[in-house]
């Protein structure tokens, strides 16, 4: 048995691997080496050098079947003797207090996990994943995932302007631009559109979901492609957790009982 193992993040824009020392003991555990690649067309060639030649047993959460597809078969034809093995919500050391947690994207869960291992145990916890999809998600001061809201990330947002009007182009709102408010031409105006609608969104969701949750101050902690644009413009303190997700995928390893 090799001494890591393998985390993998299967999302709609992209697959995020991980590895980490199976020593690892801190409460969230940090990957020691990070891959990501497009979900659609992925390319894991670059990264297969890096890899140890022990056999890797891999932890997958995935809420796009074709990318974990990508990634299976990927394995299976350049590391034949690896084990990998896509984790189910009932694996998940959480309580998950919903009607079908079987229906919660596990990306979701995997987070909340993360995040309990982080938060203070006196206060609730409520997580932005900006990805694809923006997730706004709770965990109760007991731990349980209580739900969110799902938002049109900025990406997806910018893509639906272009494709169901006729005059609107494609646009990217880049990392480090925070735009002008007042938009005077149809770029600068989507540009001001897409980020705050974001921005403004989040906020009302956080405000909405403290004053739902009508107890200590949540602890907010943001995940994802999009974090470090949405993070700073809100009211309120936040941290910024990159491996939100594969560091939830890694303690339900730690926590299987079988030896991964
Ligand atoms: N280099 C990049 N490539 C693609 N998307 C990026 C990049 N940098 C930031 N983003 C933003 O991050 C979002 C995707 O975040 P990510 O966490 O990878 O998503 P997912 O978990 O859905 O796969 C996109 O919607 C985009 O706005
Ligand atoms: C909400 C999501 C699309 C977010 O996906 P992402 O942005 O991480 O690619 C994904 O978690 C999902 O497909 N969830 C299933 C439905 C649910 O969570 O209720
Ligand atoms: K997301």
């Amino acid at each position: 048995m090799s001494g890591v193992w393998g985390a993998v993040d299967v999302g709609n824009t992209s697959i995020h691997i991980g590895l980490f020392d199976r020593a690892d003991s801190r409460p969230l555990p940090a990957p020691t080496t990070t891959f990501s690649t497009a979900s659609r067309e992925p390319d894991f060639s670059p990264w297969a050098a890096r890899l140890p030649r022990e056999p890797i047993t891999w932890n997958i959460v995935s809420v796009n079947r074709a990318g974990q597809a990508a990634f299976e078969n990927w394995l299976t034809a350049t590391r034949p003797h690896d084990h990998h093995h896509a984790l189910d919500h009932a694996e998940l050391p959480l309580a998950i207090s919903v009607a079908a947690p079987e229906k919660v994207g596990m990306d979701r869960l995997a987070a909340a996990v993360g995040a309990n291992a982080i938060r203070d145990p006196q206060r609730p916890a409520i997580i932005i994943d900006a990805g694809s999809a923006i997730t706004v998600d709770v965990v109760s001061v007991a731990g349980a995932f209580l739900g969110g809201a799902i938002v049109p990330g900025m990406k997806m947002a910018a893509r639906a302007l272009a494709g169901q009007t006729d005059m609107l182009p494609e646009i990217t709102v880049d990392v480090g631009e925070v735009p002008t408010a007042i938009g005077a031409d149809t770029l600068a105006a989507m540009r001001s559109g897409l980020f705050y609608s974001a921005v403004g969104g989040v906020r009302e969701l956080i405000e909405r979901f403290t004053a739902q949750l009508n107890g200590p101050a949540p602890q907010v902690i943001f995940a994802g492609g999009d974090a470090a644009k949405l993070a700073p413009q809100m009211p309120v303190a936040s941290v910024t957790i990159d491996h939100l997700v594969l560091g939830g995928v890694a303690i339900a390893a730690r926590h299987a009982k079988a030896p991964r």
